[in-house]
């Protein structure tokens, strides 16, 4: 079997799917993996977990010593064997990852080599949450499987078409020029989501839609014709929303009262602001949604409520941005799973003409859908993303494969 590997590295986590090379329907790979699956705790006790679309099951762990770098390309060794061991005539005809920073140089899909790799390096101060372990895992596959091809996507591309106004930040004009400006993430996603829209909501994909990624990290986008016009994250993935354990956006003030009269230095800022904060940080109790919407304890509820605040107030500036609303996507696991946010946004936000049914929110379904009474002025849809999916075209289109 001919198929692209799919990596997409975290922290502490690497995802991993093989697609087929297939065209049949027109695009590249084939509509879903032959195997997924992930590596867990890394950096602790890493364990693999595997799925193959017959729908066997794997779960073992990997024997690994050292630090994280050598975690990495140990959870990445074991992946390869296991993959080899189901597959015995597997061909890996290239490997696709997502790598989240791709500054104001990459803005579409490249194939990656030691030069390419020396830039993005610069951009690891600008995703330190990300970009060390995506360009870890390149480093691990050339190691491991010399002279396949890789093809980076990056996470920042698909909002290169925002207007100059959307990317600005009012700083002075040689800041600006160096570089310091909004980006945008989560574009593998928004891309694939608006690709799924016309099916779904028919003319209005071209109009005004803004999509909410909701996730562990946590951002919205606005498009016109199925492009980005406006984001909630810039300039690195801490802005806008609340997430897991990030603040999102701040009054930079507060920065600087943490500084000067705390004493705070950069390392204790960018723990508190990265790990430490959002849906974490207001509970206290975790930063995983599941949990929040069943405990009982009101700083529970509290979290909850600010995350669905700060997406109503979000919703309303970038329909600033598009000009209107004909479409609001929900996306991500948040976006996809969890029924009181979006009935809480949806609420929030019926001011824009949005209403929703209940019964269709709180259904929980594997596939795209729509939301929205017949009354409401403003689409409604849950599209369920594919990340690794978007990988696997963009590096099969990258290569002619
Ligand atoms: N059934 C569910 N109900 C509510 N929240 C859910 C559900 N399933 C997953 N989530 C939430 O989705 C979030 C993780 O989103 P995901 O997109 O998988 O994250 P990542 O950014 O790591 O890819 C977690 O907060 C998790 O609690
Ligand atoms: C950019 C970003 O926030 O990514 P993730 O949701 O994977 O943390
Ligand atoms: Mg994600």
């Amino acid at each position: 079997m001919k198929a692209v590997l799919v990596l997409n590295a975290g922290s502490s986590s690497l995802k991993f799917a093989l697609y087929p090379i297939d065209d049949t329907a027109g695009a590249r790979v084939a509509a879903a993996p032959a195997v997924c699956g992930q590596v867990d705790g890394i950096g602790a006790s890493p364990e693999v977990t595997l799925e193959t679309a017959a729908g066997e099951r794997i779960r073992e762990a990997v024997a690994t010593a050292g630090g994280q770098g050598e975690q990495h390309r140990a959870a990445l060794e074991h992946v390869f064997g296991l993959l080899v061991r189901h597959n015995p005539a597997l061909d890996i005809a290239a490997a696709g990852h997502r790598i989240v920073h791709g500054g104001e140089r990459f803005s579409a899909p490249t194939r990656l080599d030691e030069a390419v790799l020396r830039t993005l390096d610069t951009f690891v101060p600008l995703a330190p949450l990300h970009q060390p372990h995506n360009l870890r895992a390149v480093r691990a596959v050339a190691a491991l499987m010399p002279g396949v091809p890789q093809v980076g996507c990056f996470d920042t591309a698909f909002h290169r078409t925002q207007p100059a106004l959307a990317q600005a930040f009012a700083l002075p004009r040689r800041l600006s020029a160096e570089g310091i400006k909004r980006y945008g993430f989560h574009g593998l996603s928004y891309d694939y989501v608006a690709r799924q829209l016309p099916a779904l909501i028919g003319e209005r994909a071209k109009g005004a839609v803004v999509i909410a990624h909701l996730g562990n990290g946590a951002s919205m986008c606005a498009l016109r014709d199925g492009k980005s016009v406006a984001s909630t994250m810039g300039f690195t993935a801490l802005e806008g929303l609340m997430m897991g354990t990030r603040s999102g956006s701040l009054d930079p003030g507060v920065m600087l009262y943490l500084m000067e009269q705390k004493g705070m230095d950069t390392k204790t800022l960018t723990k508190l602001l990265y790990k430490e904060s959002g849906l974490l940080g207001v509970s206290g109790i975790s930063q995983d949604m599941r949990t929040l919407l069943a405990s009982a304890a009101p700083e529970a509820e509290e979290a909850v409520d600010l995350f669905c605040y700060r997406i109503a107030r979000e919703l309303g500036s970038l329909a600033a941005a598009a000009g209107g609303l004909d479409a609001l996507v929900f996306t991500g696991g948040i976006g996809e799973h969890a029924a009181p946010v979006r009935e809480k946004v949806a609420a929030w936000s019926a001011w824009l003409g949005i209403t929703i049914d209940p019964a269709a929110n709180a259904t929980p379904a594997g596939h795209a859908r729509r939301l929205d009474t017949a009354g409401s002025r403003v689409a409604v849809a849950v599209v369920p993303t594919d990340e690794e999916r978007m990988i696997a075209r963009y590096t099969a289109e990258t290569l002619g494969l």
